[in-house]
């Protein structure tokens, strides 16, 4: 009786053994051979890859770990750039080299921007819903009062002041316990991105939209479920009052300019927007005003708030950059005039070391988010096909850690960026850096985010002090790169004198 009873186990072991190989290689392949089919002839021309199951293919997989995920097609099919897969319910080719992502990003012809459901629901971005042409000059438009330094001269004091406040506050609430550092810096890069836009006259506008969008931003990436319980619900929900408000203060505006009561070196970028007319003489609509403000909250906010934060730890880590960077700021601190009480764009401009600083923060940090295309047509690169209907979908940091292109790709080493660089340890392939893209849909927010940066880190190192309670928190990735403890830390300003600073941190020790 008893060797039947362990004769039945094996036997039956065996057999649920047998069929879950089975069943999990013929699923794994019915996703691939669907396509196969699909595509005919052409599929012997689609890069090697895996496509995982049928609807989920490897989305669970690059949820899990985005750079993971690349990496071990990489390391499984070899460096040849390309790889078939299927995120987000779509077939996807992951471009990984530079040569074919600044193909697939700058080809406007053969590709189109083309993000998951539920980004394009929430985000509404009229920048997408315009032939390319007209997206062209349209983008030129709508962008122009944040793109340039010169044109962004006219925030510089508003962005300082926020820059200043929310340095000051990080530090005054160290006193009373640690805190987290990506909580602080994202607020303070939304109200970047709201003062700008609205101007800081409406405190309670900015409060309520604050608070309506960061359930927006969490539902990005989420299931297209709209019921009730679903983040993708609330998002849309919470547009929708988001667009009332807005939509009432755009009014507002119009009629402060149509009577005159906005001066000229006052205006917000509302005022700009409101003004701006295409060659037929056009003008924005309401809603496009506030498709913008969201577009600008959702590409920005995060973003910005993610790689402040990473600024401030690389350069704790790392102190003969950060002293660097101290003595560069207390040069240009000495020949200010002292009735100057702001930074100048000509400060700015003699940045020059914390530039390559925030140029090699933007190049190590983590970002996980993939730009999405779609192909128009059949496109051919370097013997492989990505077809017709296809997504292409690029990873930045995947050239940015390309020992290809950048020599020691982990050591963080501002002086890669050096324009005479001899230092043939840690070099810098300037055309392989894309954190902000490339092409016709390059980032909008490029030089705010950098001029942000600077005069963040400006007063960061000349003032101020920062210690992580958990250094090596590990990271989570989605949707952007973050210490899971949210970075908890204490911040503390110099001049309160060093014995009260070693005070303050032997507290939290
Ligand atoms: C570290 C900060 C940032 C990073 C890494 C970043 C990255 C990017 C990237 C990679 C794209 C291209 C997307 C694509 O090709 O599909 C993009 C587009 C865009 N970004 Fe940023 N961004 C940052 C900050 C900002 C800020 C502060 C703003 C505005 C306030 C902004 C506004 C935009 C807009 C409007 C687009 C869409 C442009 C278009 O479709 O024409 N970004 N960003």
């Amino acid at each position: 009786m008893k060797m039947e009873i362990i004769s039945w186990v094996w036997t039956t072991g065996a057999t649920l053994l047998a069929w879950y190989f089975l069943l999990n290689t013929l699923g794994r392949r019915i996703n691939e051979w669907y396509y196969d089919f699909k595509l005919g002839d052409k599929h012997r021309l689609l890069p090697p890859g895996d496509m995982g199951w049928p609807l989920l293919g490897k989305t669970l997989h690059y949820f899990k770990h985005p750079h993971l995920f690349v990496h071990n097609l990489v390391s499984k099919y070899g460096e040849i750039g390309m790889y078939k897969t299927h995120l987000f319910m779509k077939p996807t080719i992951v471009v990984s080299s530079l040569e074919a992502s600044r193909r697939v990003l700058t080809d406007d012809k053969n590709f189109r921007s083309s993000y998951p459901e539920t980004a394009i629901t929430v985000v509404k971005t009229i920048l997408s819903e315009v032939s390319s042409e007209d997206r062209k000059r349209f983008r030129r438009l709508v962008t122009s009062p944040i793109l340039g330094y010169n044109a962004l001269a006219m925030f510089l004091e508003r962005i300082e002041d926020i820059v200043v406040n929310s340095l000051q506050r990080m530090a005054n609430d160290s006193i009373q316990h640690p805190i987290e550092v990506i909580t602080e810096t994202k607020s303070l890069s939304m109200r970047v991105i709201l003062h700008i836009f609205m101007g800081s006259k409406d405190q309670n506008i900015i409060k309520q939209v604050e608070h309506l969008f960061s359930d927006i931003d969490d539902a990005l990436f989420s299931w297209p479920i709209n019921l009730p319980g679903f983040s993708y619900y609330k998002a849309l929900k919470n547009r929708k009052k988001m667009e009332k408000i807005v939509g009432s203060f755009v009014q507002d505006r119009k009629m402060m300019l149509k009577n005159g009561e906005v001066l000229s070196e006052k205006k917000d970028l509302v005022d700009v927007l409101l003004e701006l007319e295409d060659v037929n003489g056009r003008k924005l609509k309401d809603e496009d005003i506030v498709d913008l403000l969201i577009l600008f909250l959702i590409a920005g906010q995060q973003t910005t708030a993610s790689t402040i934060m990473w600024a401030m730890i690389y350069l704790t880590n790392n102190p003969l950059v950060f002293k660097k960077a101290k003595e560069e700021q207390e040069e240009i601190m000495k020949s200010r005039s002292p009735s100057q009480q702001y930074i100048s764009i000509e400060e700015i401009k003699k940045m020059v070391y914390l530039s390559k600083v925030v140029n090699e923060v933007l190049r190590v940090t983590d970002f996980s988010f993939l730009l999405f295309r779609e192909a128009t047509a059949d496109v051919n690169i370097n013997g492989y096909t990505i077809p017709k209907g296809w997504k292409a979908v690029i990873l930045p940091k995947t050239c940015h850690m390309s020992s290809q292109y950048f020599t020691n790709p982990k050591n963080f080493d501002p002086s890669r960026w050096d324009d005479d660089n001899n230092n043939n340890n840690n070099n810098a392939n300037r055309e392989a850096f894309i954190p902000f893209g490339a092409g016709t849909r390059m980032c909008a927010g490029r030089d705010l985010t950098k001029i942000e940066m600077l005069i963040f880190l400006h007063h960061f190192v000349l003032n101020y002090k920062f210690e992580q309670i958990n250094p090596e928190c590990p990271v989570s990735y989605l949707p952007l790169p973050v210490p899971k403890d949210n970075c908890l830390a204490k911040v503390a300003k110099y001049f309160i004198s060093l014995e009260i600073y070693d005070k303050i941190m032997e507290g939290f020790g």
